[in-house]
């Protein structure tokens, strides 16, 4: 993994590069945007230059063709100034929306250890808040602060061809300010990030009371858990005061600067109006120009806010993509399953651990690529991990993992899963349709409705989705909703539509009654007549079927075997079926 410096972040992340991102796909549109905002800035800086033209043929003929000047000045520059924000606007939805795009694809495609370290809530921040600062500052990063920039720099121009000595002073006021606001601006950087990161931290912990709702409501904890959500939000208010409060100094610190200027320009440019050495129409147009700074320097100032909040964001984007994407085997031969008897699955002296803790050690079993494998063990032994590694949702620390023979680091990520039917321990659906949610992967049109109620009717469950509104097209969230066994099955039934040469169950009966665990144990014996069946299990009636028992505690394999030769010769089984550690009728046998 890859972690550059927050300089080389901060480099990388410069508006320069949010121009380009904003520029993709749309070349003329950009130029046109910047011929706009040029076309804007003539304007606005020829229009006082035309008052004091005006001023100065007030009486002759020539005043009425100012007049008109006038109008054209003031009238395009705010058309084209209109256009173009629109169409920067229109640039920048754009560029947001693939932005929001590439965000989800990369979370979903980033490891499982990356997702979790992330949060769920810290991500969603990216793609609402983050993405909103981001556009703030496509609002004027791009043209508004470049135009208010060429507006100052033009309208100084001509203030310096109109009197130098004036523009002196002018400058000197707002030197002052510029001063001010640079130091300003570096205490902002500091106060956004600290926003950022508490907002993403805020979301995290309320999209985790969301899903702990039911529990929460159960132990009326309401209101402890709304107090500590509402100390993340006291922080965030905190910190959003912080930087608000540097922000409000931007203002009043121009502010400062422009009276300053128009006093001394006052007084200074009266003295020689009075004395003669300073025409009339110049120092009106000179006093104009001077009243029309404040506009440009207040957009730098607020620009300059917009920038830093938005820069700050965008680095969150960088360090998102930033994580690589799981990958896997991608170099390696086509995939060619070795000829002969091999087994689905070898784990060979794994070892595994999360972070620092050890989880599994020493881990040797196979499962044979037809018949029924069953893990056993008490809670926390790593059941569920051994069968998560199977699917490389992270890599062992030593020894291998072999599928169909082949080392599951040497397959190619999306093939060695696609070896492979899961059920999760949750029963996970996704918030789409029942059709969406059991062709995963596939599209809706790869099973016709027919297949579809047919292994639904297998699994017991295609009379009670026949009842829900829109059948197979009901979606699955809100008010229509399915029970945990409910759950179960469908999962079960996505599984068995995949012709996947290797089942992975973890706990499938967990939430069953004893009709529909009747049924799913014929399932899965004629799964496992075809294909290699591996079942985290914690029933007795599930583990009586297996043709091989592997039981593991604290980690560790401490016996394998039928489940009648354990049965006498392996007290650790015993142990677990007396304890009644594995439920069900036949637990005491
Ligand atoms: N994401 C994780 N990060 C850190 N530790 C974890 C994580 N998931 C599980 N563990 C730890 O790894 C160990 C094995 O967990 P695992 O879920 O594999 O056990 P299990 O045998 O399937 O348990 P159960 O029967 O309760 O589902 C436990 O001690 C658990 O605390």
């Amino acid at each position: 993994m890859r972690h550059h410096p927050p300089e080389a972040r901060q480099q990388a992340d410069r508006p320069l590069r949010i121009l380009r991102d904003l520029a993709t796909g749309h070349p003329g549109t950009m130029l046109l945007i910047g011929l706009l905002a040029l076309a804007s800035t003539a304007g606005t800086l020829a229009l006082p230059w035309a008052v004091g033209r005006l001023i100065a043929t007030l009486g002759d003929g020539a005043a009425d063709r100012w007049t008109v000047w006038l109008i054209v000045f003031g009238l395009g520059a705010a058309l084209a100034n209109t256009l173009a924000t629109f169409l920067l606007s229109r640039l920048g939805q754009r560029m947001i929306c693939r932005l929001r795009v590439r965000t989800m694809g990369h979370a979903l495609r980033l490891p499982l250890a990356d997702v979790r370290r992330e949060g769920s809530g810290n991500l969603v921040t990216r793609i609402t808040a983050d993405t909103s600062r981001v556009k703030k500052l496509i609002d004027v990063g791009p043209i508004q602060l470049p135009i208010a920039g060429l507006t100052a720099i033009g309208t100084l121009v001509i203030m310096g061809f109109l009197d130098w000595l004036l523009l002196a002073v002018t400058v000197g006021a707002f030197a002052v300010a510029g001063g001010l606001i640079t130091l300003v601006v570096k205490r902002l950087r500091r106060s956004y990030v600290a926003v950022q990161e508490s907002t993403g931290l805020l979301a995290q912990r309320f999209v985790a009371a969301v899903d702990a709702v039911k529990v929460i409501k159960a132990y009326r904890a309401e209101e402890s858990v709304s107090a500590d959500l509402a100390t993340h939000a006291e922080t965030v208010a905190r910190r959003e005061i912080d930087a608000a409060r540097m922000e409000a100094l931007m203002t009043p610190v121009v502010n400062l600067g422009q009276q300053i200027a128009l006093v001394a320009v006052i007084t200074g440019g009266g003295a020689r109006l009075v004395a003669g050495t300073l025409s009339l129409a110049d120092f009106v147009a000179f006093l104009l120009y001077l009243l029309q700074l404040t506009g440009p320097f207040m957009m730098i100032a607020a620009g300059v806010t917009a920038l830093k909040m938005g820069t700050v964001a965008r680095e969150r984007f960088t360090g998102l993509f930033e994580k690589p994407q799981e990958s896997g085997g991608e170099t390696a031969q086509p995939v060619t399953v070795p000829a002969g008897p091999v087994p689905a699955v070898q784990f060979d002296h794994v070892d595994f651990s999360y972070g620092s803790t050890p989880v599994l050690r020493d881990v040797s079993f196979e499962v044979p690529a037809r018949g029924l494998t069953a893990i056993v063990g008490l809670s926390g032994a790593g059941k569920s991990t051994a069968v998560e590694l199977i699917q490389r949702f992270a890599d062992v620390t030593s020894g291998s993992i072999r599928v169909q023979g082949r080392d599951t680091r040497n397959w190619p990520l999306a093939d060695l899963r696609a070896q492979v039917a899961y059920v999760d321990q949750a029963a996970s659906s996704v918030q789409d349709t029942v059709r969406r949610n059991l062709t995963l992967g596939r599209g809706d049109a790869a099973f016709s409705d027919g297949e579809l109620y047919a292994v639904l009717h297998r699994v017991g469950l295609a009379d009670e989705i026949r009842r829900k509104p829109q059948g197979l097209d009901t979606v699955l969230a809100g008010d229509v909703d399915l029970s945990g066994g409910q759950r179960q099955r469908l999962a079960i039934a996505r599984a068995m539509l995949t012709d996947a040469p290797l089942v992975l169950l973890d706990e499938p009966s967990s939430h069953l009654d004893s009709i529909n665990e009747q049924k799913l144990r014929d399932l899965v014996d004629d799964l496992a007549a075809t294909r290699a069946v591996l079942v985290v299990a914690h029933r007795i009636s599930t583990i009586q079927h297996a043709d091989h028992v592997v039981i593991l505690q604290s980690g560790e394999v401490v016996g394998q075997g039928p489940h009648d030769e354990l049965l006498r010769n392996c007290s650790n089984y015993t142990d677990l079926v007396r304890g009644q550690m594995l439920v069900g009728p036949g637990a005491l046998a």
